[in-house]
């Protein structure tokens, strides 16, 4: 099959692929670019996998970056555009690096196809939008299928992620995975505990953020792959009970997605901390989860304060009001972010008194100037003080005098 009017994303990557043909060598579209525009899905990236080598790709263009050599990849630079450039290779056995001694370089296209993942990610397609199809993966994606290419302990013994991947594409996709691919991730699931959590947890994101979520983390469970997850491993029971009780909305980022977790496990701060620690997430993700996963107890027990408002922030305040909807609750996005703009302030920036004034004002520096300027913040923010400097300034000296008398 030929796909007429290629997405806009192909026009450059295509004048690419002519300047390799016109030097005598094959060059592909390859991989989630090709599955997508079938789909009808927006595009990332677009890859190319070629016959050339990556000295001869270098010699063809006037901007490359090496990005991966001993891997057959080589990054060109066309108009703005940045594509990777692939030599047809097949790999035996790599498990989380790719180790390029592991890697042989092919010229033929099919091989290059054989060592893929899944028959909806190994297709290819031609400059001119000709389809080429060796393992069936038309069928497949017609038939909403992920199926392994070949023998699925195969492909599972050379990437053991990639049974992270088949559950993730099946919840993106909403895809069913095939029998004989599934029975083997619970096969080989053994093989997850060799893969950096990093990875794996790219994927499980991924799943949570797809279309059928629950049925995701259902198939987690019954292929034991759970069994390889940090912490979530230690939550089997409670987890069988979340895949029952229905999504009510799809989540919409990585804060969503482990506030939703934790809310559902009953995770507090501690436990949040630790389980995104297991999971090597960023200081900015676990604080935003944290803030978030508080802010969803305060909306469903309807008692978040003006300074829980504040000090959860405009963004993560729509998180939280969009898990709560995810957890069946009426929509209150409109009503915090009018609450929240409604506030008298919304930093310490915004307070009409600061540190140096209250110095001015005969207030000693030290921690006691610290912890004044935050009860005031606080007063502020609850309204029982108007963020007026002469106000502040008279409210300080009056809490400070106070303090000393006692
Ligand atoms: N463990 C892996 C990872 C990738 N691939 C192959 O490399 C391609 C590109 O991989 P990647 O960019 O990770 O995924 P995409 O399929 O492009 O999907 P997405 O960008 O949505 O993650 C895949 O389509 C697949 O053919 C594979 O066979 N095994």
């Amino acid at each position: 099959m030929r796909i007429e009017n290629l997405p806009a994303a192909f026009v450059d990557a295509q004048r690419v692929l002519q300047v390799i043909e016109q030097h005598g060598y094959e060059a592909y579209f390859v991989g989630g670019s090709v599955r997508d525009t079938l789909l009808h899905l927006p595009i990332h990236d677009v890859d190319l996998a070629t016959s050339a080598y990556p000295a001869e790709v270098k010699q063809l263009f006037a901007c490359t970056i090496d990005t991966g050599i001993e891997h057959g990849t080589v990054t060109v630079r066309y108009h703005r555009h940045s594509f990777e450039i692939t030599t047809f290779r097949t790999e035996s056995g790599y498990q989380d690096y790719r180790r390029p001694d592991q890697v042989t370089f092919v010229r033929s296209l099919q091989a290059d196809l054989m060592r893929r993942d899944f028959t909806v990610n190994a297709l290819a397609m031609r400059e001119n939008g000709e389809v080429i199809d060796l393992f069936h993966g038309l069928s497949d994606l017609q038939a909403h299928i992920i199926r392994a290419v070949g023998d699925p302990d195969h492909r599972f013994r050379e990437d053991a992620l990639r049974m992270m991947r088949a559950v993730r594409f099946g919840s993106q996709l909403d895809f069913t995975i095939e029998p004989v691919t599934l029975a083997a991730i619970q096969t080989n699931r053994a093989l997850l505990a060799k893969i950096a959590i990093e990875r794996i947890h790219v994927e499980f994101v991924k799943m949570l953020l797809g279309l059928a979520p629950l049925r995701g983390l259902q198939q987690m469970l019954t292929t034991h792959l759970l069994d390889y997850l940090p912490v979530l491993n230690q939550f089997g029971k409670q987890l069988t009970e979340v895949v029952n009780r229905p999504l009510a909305q799809q989540l919409a980022n990585e804060t969503q997605v482990w506030s939703w977790l934790a809310v559902n496990l009953g995770w507090e701060a501690p436990q949040i901390q630790s389980a995104l620690h297991a999971w090597k997430s960023s200081k900015q993700l676990t604080l935003a989860v944290t803030k978030v996963t508080a802010a969803v107890h305060a909306l469903l027990e309807q008692h978040l304060t003006n300074w829980q408002l504040y000090q959860t922030g405009a963004v993560r305040l729509t998180d939280a009001a969009q898990v709560a909807v995810a957890l069946g609750h009426p929509d209150q996005t409109t009503a915090l972010q009018q609450r929240y703009q409604e506030l008298p302030i919304h930093s310490k920036h915004d307070l009409a008194i600061n540190g140096n004034q209250l110095i001015q004002s005969g207030i000693k520096p030290g921690p006691a100037l610290g912890h004044l300027l935050n009860s005031l913040e606080h007063q502020v923010v609850a309204g029982t003080i108007a963020n007026e400097t002469k106000q502040l300034l008279a409210a300080a000296n009056q809490q400070s005098e106070a303090k000393k008398a006692w």
